[in-house]
């Protein structure tokens, strides 16, 4: 029985949907899949809730993968070794680009891979790329919601709070926003041969050093405009998951 479960998620080996949604907290993870038709908790693990349903007559897993990148990979990993083929996160993110605002989606084209895992796994100059067809089918479903919406760089960063060394500059660089797994993600998809991409909340930005008072609040994710981007965002994740499965996305 046990031989059946992937051994730190403890996820079912057989048997999920190939199609998914990951998301940071398990909070998030069940008010996704609370849009799901016939939406069951499959298992929850550590930070590891993960839910099956359908999205529109798509059968569909969500999942939790906690903060951070190194436990978020686990998850990545062990939902490829569950025969998982597409992955969306749906996360936060602070803002690093004028005019993205609080409760916008940032899509993800690409991201910074600073997120304290991958460097263990592979060179640092490999890349992490979102799959181009998941990055349209995002931009299709945000559009379909009237999601306000950019498409961009992500800074995936390990550490959320400001320490002693000064943040990287990135200033020039266009990154649209900063988050602490997409990276992970990414760079899973492309060694495992998934399709993968992300979809952002805003929730203002972590470092001072990075706010653009003009246009987010500061960190803050407990707020309404906040919440108001999660609702849209968590309709935009399944609605491209679905294009995706359709073929649509193009
Ligand atoms: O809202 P989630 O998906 O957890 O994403 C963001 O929020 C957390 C930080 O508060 C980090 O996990 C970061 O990536
Ligand atoms: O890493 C994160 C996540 C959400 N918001 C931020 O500002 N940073």
């Amino acid at each position: 029985m046990t031989r059946d479960l992937t051994p730190v998620a403890r996820v079912p080996r057989t048997g999920l949907p190939p199609h998914a949604v990951v998301v940071g907290d398990p909070a998030r993870a069940a008010a996704v899949a609370a849009l799901l038709e016939s939406a069951q908790e499959v298992s929850y693990h550590r930070e590891y809730r993960v839910f099956s349903g359908s999205w529109k007559g798509l059968p569909v897993v969500v999942a939790s993968h906690g903060v951070g990148g190194p436990g978020a990979i686990l998850l990545f990993q062990e939902l490829a070794d569950a025969g998982v083929r597409t992955i969306l996160r749906f996360g936060t993110a602070g803002a690093m680009r004028p005019g993205i605002r609080d409760g916008d989606l940032v899509i993800a084209e690409a991201a910074v891979r600073d997120d304290g895992v991958t460097q263990q796994l592979l060179p640092p100059e490999y890349p992490a790329v979102a799959a181009p067809e998941a990055v349209l089918a995002l931009q299709r479903a945000a559009r379909k919601q009237g999601a306000p919406h950019h498409r961009g760089f992500v800074w995936t960063r390990a550490a959320f709070q400001p320490g002693l060394i000064p943040l990287t500059s990135y200033d020039g660089a266009g990154l649209a926003a900063i988050e602490m797994e997409l990276s992970a993600l990414l760079v899973t998809a492309s060694l495992r041969g998934l399709t993968a991409g992300g979809v952002l909340v805003i929730d203002g930005v972590n470092a001072d050093e990075l706010v653009d008072r003009t246009t987010t609040g500061g960190y803050d994710p407990h707020r309404e405009v906040v919440a108001a981007g999660v609702e849209r965002g968590s309709v935009v994740s399944l609605e491209a998951l679905r294009l995706l499965a359709e073929g649509e996305a193009l």
